[in-house]
C-alpha cells in the first residue's frame, strides 16, 4: 500500500537505513495534500526513553508528521516504523502502547476525572491505577469532580493523565501547556520529567522554546515539511560555538561587542572602570534567536 522508499529528498545525501532500535524511526517522509507537499522528504530518529520537541512555524507540517505517526494519517511516501510497526499497519496490541495528548481535550465530559480514567483504563490490557495517575498529574483533589468544572489547566492534566492512565510506551504531547499560567507550566514540565524518569519516550509538539529547551533531550526543526536540524537545545543552530554579545554604557551611550572569550573581554572592562561597569551585560543567542534565524524569521 505505501510505497517504501529510501529515495534521497533532493539535493540531500542518502538517508542511513531505518533505525531498529530507535522508538520512532521515518525516512522520506511524503504526505500532499493536492499537489502541495505539507511534508516532503522527512527524516527522523527519536531514541527511546528520550523527550523530543518538534518545533517549527504555523504550517510547517508538525501535526501531519505526528499524525501519520499515530496511524491517524496515511502518508504518500517514505517509511514509517514507530516502536518497530508501520504505523500503517498498526494493530490493536500497537495502539495500546500509544498515548495520546491531543490539543482539545475531554474537558467538557459530564463524567467525573475518576470515572474518565476508569472507562479509558478499560481499554488498555495493563493499565495504571487511576488514582495513582490522578495523583501523579495533581488532580487527587478533582478526583470526583466533573471534567466541566475544571480549570483551563486542570483539563489538560486531565488530557495528560488520560494520555497516560493505558501505561504508554511512547506519548504524543501536542502543544501541551497552551494556557497555562506559568505556575502551571512549571507544574506540568515537573510531571512530563517524572514521566520520562518512568521510562516514556515523549514527542512534544510546541511553539514555546523556554519549554523546549526546559524539557527536550533534542530538538528538531521542521519548514516547509523538512526537517532543518536536530541538536541538543543548547546547540541548535550553532548556539554552543556561537560569540557571546557584550554591552555596557559608557559616556552616556550604550556600547556593544561581539567576542568569543567574554571572560577576557569583561576583565578589561572592568579594569578600565573604577567600580561596577555601568549596566553590564553578556548575552549568548537564545534558542529563540537561533530558531527564528533557522525559519526565516517569518513578520
Ligand atoms: N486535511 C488537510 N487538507 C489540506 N491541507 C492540509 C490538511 N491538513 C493540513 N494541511 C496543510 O498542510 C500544511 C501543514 O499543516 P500542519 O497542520 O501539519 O502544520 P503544523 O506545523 O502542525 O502547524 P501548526 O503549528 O499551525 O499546528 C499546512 O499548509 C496545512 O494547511
Amino acid at each position: 500500500m505505501q510505497k517504501d522508499s529510501l529515495l534521497p529528498a533532493t539535493g540531500a545525501a542518502v538517508a542511513p537505513p531505518l533505525d531498529p532500535d530507535a522508538a520512532i524511526s521515518v525516512r522520506g517522509l511524503v504526505k500532499r495534500y493536492g499537489d502541495r507537499a505539507a511534508v516532503d522528504g522527512l527524516d527522523l530518529d527519536i531514541r527511546r526513553g528520550e523527550i523530543f520537541a518538534l518545533l517549527g512555524p504555523n504550517g510547517a507540517g508538525k501535526t501531519t508528521t505526528v499524525e501519520v505517526l499515530e496511524g491517524y494519517r496515511s502518508r504518500d511516501g517514505g517509511d514509517v516504523r514507530v516502536l518497530g510497526v508501520d504505523p500503517a499497519a498498526g494493530g490493536r496490541a500497537w495502539k495500546g502502547e500509544l498515548g495520546i495528548v491531543l490539543q482539545s481535550g475531554a474537558g467538557d465530559s459530564q463524567l467525573t476525572c475518576r470515572e474518565l480514567l476508569r472507562a479509558q483504563a478499560s481499554y488498555y490490557a495493563d493499565p495504571r491505577d487511576p488514582d495513582e495517575v490522578l495523583e501523579l498529574v495533581g488532580l487527587t483533589e478533582k478526583a470526583g469532580s466533573r471534567g466541566r468544572t475544571l480549570s483551563g489547566g486542570q483539563r489538560r492534566r486531565l488530557d495528560v493523565a488520560l494520555g497516560i492512565v493505558g501505561r504508554p510506551r511512547l506519548l504524543f504531547l501536542d502543544e501541551p501547556t497552551t494556557g497555562f499560567d506559568p505556575e502551571a507550566r512549571r507544574q506540568f514540565w515537573s510531571l512530563i520529567r517524572s514521566l520520562r524518569d518512568l521510562g516514556t519516550t515523549m514527542l512534544l509538539t510546541t511553539h514555546y522554546l523556554d519549554e523546549a529547551e526546559e524539557l527536550a533531550d533534542r530538538v528538531g526543526v521542521i519548514a516547509r515539511g523538512r526537517l532543518v536540524e536536530v541538536a541538543v537545545p543548547a546547540e541548535l543552530g550553532g548556539r554552543g560555538t556561537a560569540p557571546a554579545v557584550v554591552s555596557w554604557t559608557e559616556d552616556g551611550a550604550r556600547r556593544v561587542a561581539e567576542t568569543a572569550t567574554p571572560t577576557a573581554f569583561v576583565a578589561g572592562l572592568a579594569a578600565r572602570f573604577p567600580g561596577e561597569v555601568p549596566d553590564l551585560a553578556v548575552a549568548r543567542p537564545t534558542l529563540e534567536d537561533v530558531y527564528l534565524k533557522m525559519i526565516g524569521e517569518p513578520a
